[in-house]
């Protein structure tokens, strides 16, 4: 993550940033106590070396926030923390196209300064479209979205924002007004929904007050959230980053449900669920699917002989070979040393084919231990379908699995 610049004076305040910052490795930040050197360290190594700056509005020789001034004329991201709250300096630094104005408050203060930051780093990642038809209004979302260093793309009605949104599945934020030619608001809400779900893709409505409902309307069609015009500046930040942050912990979620803590490879839920999907889509196609079955050979041994860290990295390493070979199927790590593929559109020759090239790879393949290095081998069943259930495919499999290892491993098994 590209470091931040921190413009202040009190050596206090400097200790603290520099106390919370330690506690989190990917954030660095260099220091400057005055205006005088906040310029020279900025034309020194170049604004685009800093992803940010936290700047104090009272330094010795800028006593009145020249500082702000200074780095948003250079388009740096800029984070106002001050000591004094003052409502009027506040109003008056809010109309600059500043990231927040924060408070010298607590501890909490600052972790929400460097929480900020870290928002600032993801948010380059995150393209918004912003759908309204008047050239002003779309203008003045955009100035408030590109502070924090959004990729914003605009819309003038409804139906150019559908087109847009469904060529690029890397938009993650939709603003849209209600009344724009072509296609309305609701409409394209709506046509959205079809395809994209409100985990996938945020949508916020635009309504203006006192227009009977909008909001309503809009969340009943499919939006997560609304704010009615006027808005200030904060009350806009923080319904989107409420909603984009909503958004990030049901991904965590998801992920978290669908994959193994120590390889990342899909679990046995996913491969139930993908798996039962993806089998009947074949039975109705007439194409052929292949199920196998892959177990590491002596893995015990391994863990006894080497320890259970050694154990992990090995699991770790076939399953990056896994990735390799199986990558296009749906596969995943069913528990302890043991894998399962689904290959829709392989008969059991082809099938057989791609297991005997993995079984090969596995074996050539040198995993280098702490002071030392191995190579394992693999066993594997597969199991053909016709027009047989997943669990029929799995225990055919796993027959097919029980021969290998009897015949003396490091082979595979096919059912004829
Ligand atoms: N390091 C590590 N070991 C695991 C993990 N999950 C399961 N195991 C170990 O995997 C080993 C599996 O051993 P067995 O079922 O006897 O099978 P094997 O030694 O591979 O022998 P065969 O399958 O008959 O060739 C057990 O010792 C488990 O403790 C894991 O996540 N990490």
């Amino acid at each position: 993550m590209k470091k931040f610049l921190v413009v202040e004076d009190s050596p206090i305040v400097i200790k603290i940033i520099k106390h919370i910052a330690k506690l989190d490795p990917s954030l660095h930040f260099d220091t400057a106590t005055s205006y005088k050197e906040a310029k020279t360290l900025l034309e020194d190594n170049g604004i685009d070396k800093y992803l940010a700056a936290v700047v104090d509005l009272n330094l010795p020789d800028a006593p009145d926030g020249e500082v702000v001034d200074y780095t948003l004329s250079l388009k740096i991201p800029t984070i106002v923390l001050t000591g004094s709250y003052d409502e009027h300096k506040r109003d008056e630094m809010l109309e600059k196209p500043i990231v927040d104005y924060v408070v010298k408050e607590s501890r909490f203060s600052y972790e929400y300064v460097l929480k900020l930051i870290h928002r600032l780093h993801k948010n380059q990642h995150i393209k918004v479209l912003v759908a309204d038809d008047s050239k002003t209004s779309r203008k003045f979302i955009t100035t408030m979205l590109q502070p924090h260093l959004y990729q914003v793309i605009e819309a003038e009605d409804g139906q150019q924002a559908l087109e847009i949104i469904q060529k690029d599945s890397n938009i993650k934020l939709l603003i849209t007004d209600y009344n724009m030619p072509v296609m309305n608001g609701f409409d394209l809400v709506k046509n959205i929904r079809r395809e994209v779900d409100k985990n996938s893709l945020v949508i916020i409505g635009l309504s203006t007050q006192g227009s009977g409902g909008l909001s309503a309307k809009f969340i009943k069609n499919g939006a997560n959230d609304f704010l009615s015009k006027p808005f200030s500046h904060e009350e806009f930040h923080c319904r989107i980053l409420h909603n984009i942050e909503t958004m990030e912990h049901v991904e965590t979620i998801q992920h978290a449900a669908y994959h193994d803590y120590l390889t990342d490879l899909f679990n046995r839920r996913y491969f139930y669920e993908k798996g039962e999907e993806a089998l009947s889509n074949s039975h109705k196609k007439g194409t052929p699917t292949c199920l196998a079955l892959i177990d590491i050979d002596h893995f015990k041994k391994i863990n006894d002989v080497y320890g259970h860290d050694a154990g992990d990295h090995t699991l770790k390493e076939i399953s990056v070979l896994l990735k390799q070979a199986f990558g296009r199927f749906i596969f995943a790590r069913m528990g302890g040393e043991e894998f399962c593929a689904l290959m829709p559109g392989l008969d059991i020759n082809k099938a057989t084919t791609l297991l005997e090239n993995f079984r090969e790879l596995v074996e050539d393949h040198i995993i280098m231990l702490d002071n030392t290095s191995v190579t394992v081998t693999i066993s594997a069943g597969i199991a053909s379908d016709e027009n047989n259930s997943l669990d029929e495919l799995m225990n055919e499999a796993d027959r097919q699995l029980y021969n290998a290892k009897e015949g003396g491993r490091n082979q595979i098994c096919a059912a004829s």
